[in-house]
């Protein structure tokens, strides 16, 4: 399908707190498919369902390596449908960050060095995994998206 307008600062969606996703049926594939289409047209490293105005808890996270993170893995985009932090180390780390939804804005922001994190791929499975570095901030990030809260909300 052809990239959605991506929603930004000042768009109530952005805000909100996102819902459950509980139907995995072919709506749900067909916004993940929508929402990955936006982020390859943005250029983006991940995105979340309330980018594109669904206030759903799905996001996208597509690490490559790039200016910023030079050292960052290339990884197949992988969609995180209802994602949820396990443990956190307690170790903070600060690193640039852009936002889709907030164009032409690069802040510093502190993030956990690594996460063990669970999540439901589009079929239901559900995965457990350990992230860290680049990959930890992009879910972070994302997660942010899922609960209201932009870079915009993190200024330290
Ligand atoms: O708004 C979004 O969710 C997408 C955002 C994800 C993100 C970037 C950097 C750190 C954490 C999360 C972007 O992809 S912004 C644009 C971008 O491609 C980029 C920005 C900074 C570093 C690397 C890439
Ligand atoms: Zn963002």
């Amino acid at each position: 399908p052809t990239p959605l307008p991506i929603c930004v600062t000042g768009d109530p969606v952005l805000y909100q707190i996102a819902a459950p996703v509980t139907e995995f049926d072919a709506r749900l594939e067909a916004l993940a498919h929508s929402a990955m289409v936006t982020m390859d047209a943005a250029k983006g490293v991940g995105i979340a369902a309330p980018q594109i105005g669904v206030s759903l808890r799905f996001f996208i996270v597509a690490s490559r390596a790039n200016e910023r993170y030079p050292d960052a893995p290339n990884m197949a985009p992988v969609v995180m449908v209802n994602p949820c932090i396990l443990a956190a180390s307690n170790e903070l780390v600060a690193g640039e960050e852009g936002c889709l939804s907030v164009p032409g804005k690069r802040l510093s922001i502190l993030r956990h060095q690594w996460l063990d994190v669970s999540w439901q791929s589009l079929d239901g499975e559900t995965h457990h995994a350990r992230l860290e570095g680049f990959v930890a901030r992009i879910f972070q990030h994302e997660l942010d998206h899922l609960d209201g809260i932009t870079l915009l909300e993190r200024i330290e």
